[in-house]
């Protein structure tokens, strides 16, 4: 399987890039090969897909349920209660849905933490993204909870994760520290070593959650999991705003990577001091998410890139601060560094994760500034075609099936909301 994108706009040139199998083979200009699939890069830019590095994917079924809430009152009383209802069709169809909408605006890859793993990962395998699937882990201080999350995880290794395609991973995912004991996050962090696999874990996400951290543990979180000597470099920590310097030096020491969330910081008024630029100058890897689809409401990267590059300018009142190039690295790059693929860059021998961008749009005109653009002009909408894998998934705007889905997905969700 081959794939030709002719005369398309990459950093400012106009190229065409040749992808075989699922790996970008050559970039050049008027390159002569022959393809199975040719496509008119006319008017079009090309861009690696994006990564999103912090979802849950079938929370898409929690859309505009449970708004205008904080993040405890929000999980306690409306999230926990109804995912206790999920069955493997709801998180199957809500996982599609995550899917198609990722699809839509330009992400190849995410890093999901949820229930029922096989649900999600047989969704992502249908729609022909990549993930990093994490096995929740809740244990809530309780032995015999901790005992089966083990069972869980080892069942899941031993057995499930193996029967899905390379674009699928296994992680671990302890939800919280306020969730999960010190003596499962010390298991997890031993059991994913043998296997070299990530870890997943919310974390500093709030003032709460480090007042009770140091009530109970007797110190703030970052230096809580340094005490469990569970800091490494597969350890992908979400949220990360309530952090000081040392804490920030922690991070970098041990190459923790950090996932910011801002449009869940801010909708969930988490907070909205993220430490962007401590964190780059210390050397963190420093990734983009949205959260599920209750927080955020969509999973629309453009959108994300554009609200973590205003908000970091503006608590800061400094429009230097966070600039369009920086934020679309931390979209593509970082966030493929932070669960170890070779993507979210054009270059020969990466992964053919990659979109085109529909430049006859307004957002696009004038172009003199196309990151520019991406970033403070337009919104997922702009995505054309998306190809992972070296497979296209999305061509002129449409994704095969997409209408099963919508429908589908609206059924479980008003059904599930209407009896909670
Ligand atoms: C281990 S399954 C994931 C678990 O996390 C919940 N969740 C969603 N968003 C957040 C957030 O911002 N902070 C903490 N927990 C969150 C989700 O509903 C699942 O229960
Ligand atoms: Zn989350």
């Amino acid at each position: 399987m081959s794939i030709l994108i002719k005369g398309v706009l990459l950093n400012d040139a106009v190229k065409d890039v040749y992808i075989e199998k699922n790996e970008i083979r050559h970039i050049g200009t008027d390159l002569q090969v022959q393809a199975d699939q040719v496509i008119d890069g006319k008017r079009k830019a090309l861009i690696p897909g994006f990564v999103n590095a912090h979802t849950h994917a079938a929370m898409t079924l929690f859309r505009g349920f449970g708004d205008d809430m904080a993040l405890m009152p929000w999980l306690e009383q409306k999230i926990w209660p109804n995912e206790d209802k999920l069955t493997y069709e709801d998180m199957y169809w809500g996982t599609k849905l995550a899917c198609l909408e990722m699809i839509k605006s330009g992400t190849t890859t995410f890093s999901d933490m949820y229930h029922q793993y096989e649900a999600t990962a047989d969704a992502v395998e249908e729609m022909g993204m990549r993930a990093l699937v994490a096995g929740a882990c809740f244990d809530g201080f309780n032995l015999k909870l901790a005992e089966r999350c083990k069972r869980e995880n080892e069942k899941l290794m031993a057995e499930v994760v193996g029967n899905y395609s390379d674009r699928i991973r296994y992680a671990a995912g302890p939800h919280a520290i306020y969730t999960v004991s010190g003596e499962l996050l010390k298991w997890i962090h031993s059991f994913t070593a043998e296997h070299d696999a990530p870890v997943h874990l919310h974390l500093a996400e709030t003032e709460g959650e480090v007042q009770d951290s140091v009530k109970k543990f007797g110190l703030t979180p970052v230096r809580y999991l340094n005490k469990l000597g569970v800091l490494s470099p597969r350890l992908i920590i979400a949220h990360g705003i309530y952090v000081d310097d040392d804490e920030i030096r922690m991070l970098a020491d041990h190459d923790v990577k950090v996932v910011h969330n801002p449009a869940s910081n801010m909708k969930l008024a988490s907070g909205i001091r993220f430490k962007f630029c401590e964190m780059r100058k210390a050397g963190v890897t420093v990734a983009l998410g949205t959260d599920g689809c209750s927080s955020s409401n969509n999973l629309d990267m453009v959108e994300a890139m554009k609200l973590a590059s205003l908000l970091g300018k503006a608590w800061r009142k400094d429009p230097e601060a966070i600039p369009a190039g920086e934020i679309f690295k931390a979209a593509t790059e970082a966030g493929a560094s932070a669960i170890g693929l070779k993507a979210g860059r054009i270059a020969e021998g990466y992964l053919a994760d990659l979109c085109l961008v529909d430049l006859n749009i307004p957002a696009f005109i004038p172009n003199h500034n196309f990151v520019s653009n991406l970033v403070y002009a337009a919104n997922g909408s702009c995505i054309d075609t998306v190809i992972c894998d070296g497979k296209i998934l999305m061509q002129d705007k449409k994704v095969p099936g997409e209408e099963e889905i919508m429908e589908r997905t609206a059924e479980l969700a008003y059904k599930l909301v209407k009896e909670s």
